[in-house]
């Protein structure tokens, strides 16, 4: 081979190397620490985290300007990570963020990133779920359903998609805060759902995972967000799920975390994006009675689709469980945790308020059983001490289990 023809790693296989010693060398570390200084290492800051979250619904300095178009998700990411730690806000600031939220929602419906912009169906997703994680009459009363109902309508396009707002992109996102927010709301009806599913399925790429639109890449937000519609409108087995699945298990990698896609880095906020999905897959597989034919090695055999999340996928790919949760767990304490407060997406980055929410979120999801008998749900395994338990959420919606019922129970009442 010429020395001109010698093979030169890409800016990727670069990164990857790199990430991958910055997290070797603290699990290194941390396997030569004596036990108590391990299990010490192991504990998740909850005091310093809930300071951190606190702190960001209050007062933001200048430079968070850029999060101008974002504001009803700073308002989810930080109510969602305190409610997951068990912890609420007191009654003026509460009073604070529905007043805040009102401002945001449009007279014809649907919410805008900040006062009198224009609404965005994703802001619109945030502003509901901070909505009903704060519960409460006035919270939930400040939702205007049949408004929201027209702007749902209005965002619904021929494909069975939704655009993102007024002449804004079509995509899974869309669809998914559209389903999602109808659902919650108790406004789901066939008018929304028309076609959705034919549109999702159009996104299945030939990795398995799911992508933005048809013909672009499969992506972890976006496959959570196409898994969560498809349980939503009872089409899920549409999917190539064994595709899916295989997928799945292969984003995440020796790092312990997860990526968003492949041959990308690990990132902590993957650990809700694909670990929900797996959360998603297993709660609704243990919902299914009918079997599912699939083709292995040119043969075909029926598997019951409870076997999905443990023995189809062991026989596949001989891994066991779905995903490894206690690895998972780690790469968040030990490689995303500051200890100061907050999450970061991998050593090196800094702490902010969307990857402490998904951080936490995914951890609470690698803690627990999932089953769609509620009775079963159950601490799986907690790693470290066991003051490291978080709330379970419901994980087609991504709220505090507890605060999802309450909405639902206000949302089927008035
Ligand atoms: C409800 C709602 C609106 C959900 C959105 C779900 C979603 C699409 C999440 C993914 C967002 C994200 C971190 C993209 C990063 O892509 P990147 O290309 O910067 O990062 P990568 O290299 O890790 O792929
Ligand atoms: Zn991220």
């Amino acid at each position: 081979m010429e020395a001109s023809e010698v093979p030169v790693a890409t800016v990727t296989q670069r990164s990857q190397k790199s990430v991958e010693s910055q997290v070797g060398r603290i699990y290194e570390s941390f396997a030569k620490l004596p036990p108590d200084a391990q299990f010490r290492m192991l504990e998740l800051k909850r005091e310093n985290h809930i300071d951190y979250l606190k702190g960001g619904l209050r007062q933001l300095p200048s430079s968070f300007c850029v999060l101008d178009a974002l504001r009803p998700w700073v308002c989810f990411w930080n109510l969602h990570s305190l409610a997951l730690l068990g912890e609420s806000v007191d009654a003026q600031l509460q009073n604070n963020i529905i007043y805040f939220l009102s401002l945001c929602q449009d007279p014809n419906g649907g919410y805008g990133g900040g006062p009198g912009q224009m609404p965005h169906l994703a802001t619109t997703y945030a502003a509901v779920c901070s909505l009903v994680t704060l519960g409460g009459h006035k919270a939930l009363s400040s939702i205007n359903r049949s408004e929201m109902y027209m702007f749902l309508q209005q965002m619904k396009h021929l494909s069975g998609g939704f655009r993102v707002h007024d002449g804004g992109e079509i995509d899974v996102r869309a669809c998914y805060a559209a389903i999602s927010v109808a659902s919650i709301l108790n406004i789901l009806d066939d008018e929304l759902v028309q076609n959705v599913g034919n549109y999702i399925l159009s996104c299945q790429t030939y990795e398995g995972g799911i992508s933005a639109e048809p013909g672009t890449e499969a992506h972890g937000g976006y496959t959570f967000c196409g898994v969560a519609t498809m349980i939503m409108i009872n089409q899920v087995n549409q999917l190539d799920l064994p595709r899916l699945i295989d997928w799945l298990v292969f984003q995440q990698g020796k790092e312990c975390g997860f990526k968003g896609r492949t041959n990308k880095l690990v990132d902590c906020c993957y650990s809700f994006w694909q670990g929900g999905t797996f959360a998603l897959l297993q709660r609704a597989c243990s919902t299914f009675d009918q079997q599912l034919v699939i083709p292995v090695e040119g043969k075909s055999f029926e598997v019951n689709f409870n076997d999905i999340g443990y023995n189809f996928v062991k026989r596949r790919v001989e891994m066991g469980p779905l995903f490894d949760g206690l690895a998972l767990q780690l790469y968040l304490l030990l490689c995303s945790q500051e200890v100061d407060g907050g999450l970061k997406d991998k050593p090196g980055k800094s702490r902010d308020f969307y990857h402490t929410c998904y951080a936490l979120s995914g951890l609470s999801v690698s803690q627990h059983i999932w089953s769609d008998d509620e009775s079963l749900l159950m601490p799986r395994a907690v790693l470290g001490t066991y003051s490291n338990l978080l709330e379970p959420i419901h994980p087609l919606f991504n709220v505090v289990l507890e605060r999802y019922h309450e909405a639902r129970g206000f949302f089927t009442t008035f």
